[in-house]
């Protein structure tokens, strides 16, 4: 029996070794207890810096939906959330180098106290766009969650202010991050295997 599952063909859950994904070989690279014991930390981090505030969390779509749930969730003072969406990848491993802004955030943010949530900074483009779009809206102060940085790929320099893993600059998918819109469903992150 084969362990390599190949996502196109059944869905994959939990823990393989590797896996495919469009044809591409990817390997396990952090596994979800890893990934929930490091958010729990910066949750707890956030509702200790943001105590007697309340602030909103910017949640940046699609990739950003998982880590912002489970975020959240380990957050134990008030706070919000409100939803923006970008794209710049479609379905390819390398960013277009234009960031679409797809929706618009709805909440009133100024004078509020600003965490934008991302999944990922890698060349950091769209970062830096959502910075810009944030001065337009006048908030007290911003603060930026990435659960990955690439720190290899990122031209523009940007303030990080909690950062769950760095990461080498290579592909990865699961926990929010697709390949072509498939394999956000995986717990697990995943790495493209070279070899
Ligand atoms: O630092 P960058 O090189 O700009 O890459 C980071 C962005 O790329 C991904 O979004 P994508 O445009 O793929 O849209 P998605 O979130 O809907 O997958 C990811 O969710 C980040 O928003
Ligand atoms: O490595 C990545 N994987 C998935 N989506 C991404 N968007 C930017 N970088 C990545």
């Amino acid at each position: 029996m084969s362990t390599t599952r190949d996502l196109t063909e059944a869905p994959a859950q939990t823990h393989e070794q590797t896996i495919t994904c469009r044809g591409e070989r990817f390997r396990l690279y952090l596994d979800s207890d890893r990934i929930q014991k490091r958010i729990a930390e910066i949750g707890r981090q956030i509702s200790n810096e943001y105590e007697g505030k309340t602030p909103i969390l910017i949640s940046v779509l699609n990739g950003a939906f998982m880590f912002t749930a489970d975020l959240m969730r380990t957050i134990d003072i008030d706070c919000e959330v409100d939803f923006i969406k970008l794209s710049s990848y479609g379905d390819e491993k390398v960013s277009s180098g234009q960031v679409h802004e797809l929706k618009s955030v709805d909440a009133n943010l100024e004078g509020r106290d600003v965490i934008v949530i991302e999944d990922i900074v890698d060349t950091g483009l769209s970062m830096q766009f959502m910075m810009n779009r944030l001065a337009d809206y006048n908030p007290k102060s911003v603060r930026v969650a990435s659960l990955l940085h690439k720190p290899a790929s990122t031209e523009p320099d940007l303030t990080l202010d909690y950062v769950g893993f760095e990461i080498p600059d290579l592909f990865v998918i699961g926990y929010g991050l697709d390949y072509g819109q498939i394999a956000r469903n995986l717990p697990d992150i995943y790495i493209l295997d070279e070899k």
